[in-house]
């Protein structure tokens, strides 16, 4: 049962914020909801939304801008936080690229992480659980997209559960975390040295391996102002794998964008609409 910790009415529909225990986590955990007005008579479809380093799930209901298209679609939009919090890990507060607020949406093997830094299966078993069981959502319509180390847990997520999501996009994703320093730093403290396990975590790795699983294709959107898009981002890995693999992608260059949420409202209509295409109706 997940609690209320407060609701607000927006564009006719309700936006929430939510905080369970989480089995998976062992610790409480948090996400927002944006319930469209059309699931009081109806199931609807339902988006996961994964954000970047540093984020909660208040940061996309606050800046985003989604939630007007959201309710004209009847889509519900569910921003889980991006990490555990409060474990006792010892400097889990020390690095804003490590730990809290960084949990980088996969299961830690290595100690001290692997007890609660458990995202993937809190995202794809226990919420998306959850989500079936408490709120008029229908799970058989699901998608997936996120932004920055979200639009890697985005595609990396989608790419492992094929089954669980049938849309998946990004904006400016990390799209080859094995060769860029944020995720070498955040596999080899939450993986270990062994670069093999990371490649199960790594987009491009993942769609050499998947041969084409979302024939509708991938959207992905980047600004070419955005500070980290040489060292951290590298998208044209991830083209050349969907190139490799046969996996029709439309990536979208924007000149003078950054990395921020104002570049992320600029283009959200675009991927509610992407979203919608394949999950409505
Ligand atoms: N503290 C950092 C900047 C952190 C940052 O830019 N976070 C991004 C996601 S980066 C990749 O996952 C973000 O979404 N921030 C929230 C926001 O409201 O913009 C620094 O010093 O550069």
């Amino acid at each position: 049962m997940a609690d209320i910790i407060s609701e607000h009415r927006c564009h006719g529909g309700i936006q929430a914020f939510y905080r369970h225990e989480s089995s998976t986590i062992g610790l409480p955990m948090r996400f927002s909801v944006f319930h469209p007005p059309q699931e009081r008579s109806e199931m609807v479809p339902v988006l996961f939304w994964l954000s970047g380093l540093t984020c909660t799930e208040e940061t996309f209901p606050i800046k985003a801008n989604a939630q007007r298209l959201a309710a004209q679609y009847g889509l519900m939009l569910v921003a889980p936080d991006t990490s555990p919090r409060n474990t006792g890990i010892e400097g889990e507060d020390r690095d804003w690229d490590l730990g809290s607020g960084a949990g980088f949406y996969l299961d830690a093997t290595a100690e001290p992480w692997r007890r609660h830094y458990r995202m993937e299966s809190w995202i794809t078993e226990e919420l998306f659980g959850l989500v079936r069981d408490e709120f008029n959502a229908d799970t058989e319509r699901a998608g997936i997209f996120g932004h920055s180390m979200g639009g890697h847990g985005a595609l990396t997520l989608a790419l492992r559960h094929p089954d669980r999501y049938r849309s998946v996009s990004a904006f400016a994703p990390i799209a080859a975390p094995s060769r860029c320093p944020w995720g070498e730093k955040a596999f080899t403290a939450y993986l270990g040295e062994d670069r093999e396990a990371w490649r199960e975590h790594d987009a491009s790795e993942l769609m050499r391996k998947r041969r084409a699983p979302f024939p509708q294709g991938i959207l992905i959107d980047q600004g070419l102002d955005d500070k980290f898009l040489k060292e951290q981002l590298l998208p044209l890995q991830f083209e050349q794998a969907c190139i490799d693999a046969g996996q029709p992608l439309t990536m979208r260059l924007h000149e003078g964008y950054d990395h921020g949420y104002y570049f992320i409202a600029s283009f959200i209509d675009d991927h509610l609409a992407f979203h919608q295409r394949i999950l409505g109706g």
